[in-house]
This record gives C-alpha cells, structure tokens and sequence, in this order.
C-alpha cells in the first residue's frame, strides 16, 4: 500500500490525522472519455475514439469500483474488444501487483509488474494513489481514465457503432432518478462502508455507520414494492449497488465493522442482490477468494492476524423470486 509523490513510488497507509480519524478518498485523476468518434467528452481531451483492440481494462477482482467495469464489460459484450488483467488480491508494500496466484491475469500489454508503474507511464511525474481500475489506451500509451464511475458510462455507449452488445443502463428519461440515487449510495453506502472500516476515531466511525444504516432501510423500503431501483428492470444505479451489497457480509459486516445488520436481514436487498448475481456473465466476474483474500490479509492495521474467516455461508444461487 503507498503512494507516488512525482513520480517515485512511497510505501504509506492512509492518514487519518488530519481528518480527526475520517477516511477521505482521493479525486481520480485520468478523466478522459472513450467517444465513438474521438470528439472529447464531458471531462479531459479528445482523441480517444471507440476501436476494438485499442483499449485494456486493468482491475482487482477485489475492488467494488473495478468491479463495476468487469460488470459492464460482460453486460456489453465487450470481452473480445478490450482486453483484461487482473491483479493479485493482495495490496502490499508495492501496492497492486501482478505477482502470480489463481485468478491473476499478468499485464501482456506493457508488462508492468505493479499497476504504479502504469500510472509512471502515463506520467513519469504522476502523485497520489495507484488505484484500480484503470482504462489504458495502447494506441497513445497513456491512461485514458482511473474513474470507474465514468468508464461505465463510457462502455454503456461509446462501442455501440462497433458491436457492442445493444442495451442502454443509463436511459435517458430514467437518467435524474440513476443520478440521484447514485449521489447518495455512493456518500453512504459504496463509500461508506470504506469511512466505516478506515476511520480511525468512534465518532468517525458511528458518523460513517449510521447513514449507511438509514439508506440500506430506504432502499428496502424501495425494493419491497418493485424488483429493482428504478422499476421492472436493472440500471447503471443497482449495478452500482451491487458491487458493495456483494461484499456486505463477507466482508463489512466484519472487517469494516457495518454490523447494524447483515445484507440477509433484508429480504428485498438480499433478493435484488441474488437476481443480479444470477444476471447472465455476471457471476463470472465475480471471485470471493480474492475478495475476501483481499481485505482481510491486506488492511493489516485493521485485521493484524491476516486470518481470513471462513463464513458467512451464503447462496447466492438461491432463487431470487424477481
Ligand atoms: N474513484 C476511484 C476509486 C478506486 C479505488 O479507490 N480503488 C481502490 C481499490 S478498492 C484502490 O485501488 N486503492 C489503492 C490505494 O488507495 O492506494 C474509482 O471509483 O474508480
């Protein structure tokens, strides 16, 4: 775990101290977008058009925001058309690596050792966090985006004109309902939970546990009445939930401490959670021994044992009744 400071790599964990204990995430900083014709998109600069071949999706099998691209790449049918490597679960000295282990996929593109070295390509100069995922572009060798919530965005509609699978998750008439529901699962719930686990104070702590609480028992309320967020069918705002729900029990309700209540406590959650898991290609993109591996051997300020505990069981094949 550590941090580029212009250009060199530093081994550091997070510091909460000038934050009075609060985890504070970091703005990614490649924000450029995938267009069918290259035109820029909403953030950063143009030239980087929808070709097949052209682009290369790094990821943790781990990592809930890099879980959401595996999620589109599979939705989309874009497998034969950006291509895929997955790090080892562990995040050590060296941060995210490519060190051999079931489930890795060894970088075949620039043969980097550690997805640091990626962002030193990209900017030989480059500070802050070397986080997954990242979108590289083999054409101008530069990362095109390390924001997951925009390389979804992209994927749902940049490769349409070049064979992507049709579907839209983010329709237009549904887009300011996704938009508000994603505001406020990603403050309570997709990072909540990480200023639940990470906090370093009670008051940090209980101030991240009891709003993640308040939006899991309004989206149940939610749920009760209709099979997904926004109706009958999924959007881009359950996929974005689905990544957290997940790992809920097998890993928040532990290692991060969010043990108000378990995701099976909610009967509408847990059944939304089962029909996306269940969605075609999606169980595929999902490894709970990298999940679990993850968190609970790597955060060793918070599990300093690195024993990863065996439970909860849990069918994720029951039927979800929607
Ligand atoms: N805003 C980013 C966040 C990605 C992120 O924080 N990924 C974590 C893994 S779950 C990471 O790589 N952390 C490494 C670090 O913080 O050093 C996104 O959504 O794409």
């Amino acid at each position: 775990m550590g941090v580029l400071v212009d250009g060199v790599w530093q081994d550091r964990w997070y510091d909460t101290a000038a934050s009075g204990g609060r985890f504070r995430r970091e703005a990614s900083r490649f924000r450029n977008w995938i267009t069918p014709d290259g035109s820029p998109g909403p953030t950063g600069e143009g030239g980087f058009a929808a070709e097949p071949g052209r682009y290369h999706l790094y990821v943790s099998r781990a990592c809930p925001w890099a879980h959401r691209t595996t999620i589109f790449r599979a939705l989309k049918g874009l497998e034969a058309m950006v291509g895929l490597s997955v790090t080892h679960w562990l995040m050590a000295d060296e941060g995210w690596t490519f060190a051999p282990g079931p489930g890795v996929v060894p970088d075949a593109v620039n043969g980097v050792t550690a997805i640091h070295q990626l962002y030193t390509l990209a900017d030989p100069k480059a500070s802050g966090r070397a986080t997954v995922p990242v979108l590289w572009d083999k054409v101008r060798q530069t990362i095109v985006s390390n924001e997951s919530a925009e390389i979804v965005r992209m994927f749902n509609g940049a490769f349409d004109g070049v064979g992507a699978r049709p579907g839209d998750w983010y329709p237009a008439p549904l887009r300011d309902e996704i938009d508000a529901l994603n505001a406020r699962i990603y403050d309570t719930v997709n990072n909540g939970v990480y200023k639940a686990g990470f906090a370093t104070t009670q008051a940090a702590y209980a101030e991240a546990v009891g709003p993640l609480f308040e939006t899991l028992d309004w989206l149940e309320d939610r749920l009760s009445r209709q099979p997904f967020l926004c109706g009958a069918s999924p959007t881009e705002a359950d996929w974005r939930l689905f990544t957290t729900l997940l790992r809920f029990d097998p890993v928040y309700v532990g290692h991060f401490k969010c043990n108000l209540r378990r995701l099976v406590d909610y009967p509408a959650l847990w059944a939304c959670t089962r029909a996306l898991y269940q969605w075609p290609g999606v169980r595929e993109t999902v490894n709970f021994e990298h999940i679990k591996r993850h968190y609970y051997e790597s955060h060793r300020t918070i599990n300093p044992t690195g024993i990863v505990p065996l439970g909860p069981l849990l069918d994720f094949e029951a039927p979800p009744g929607r």
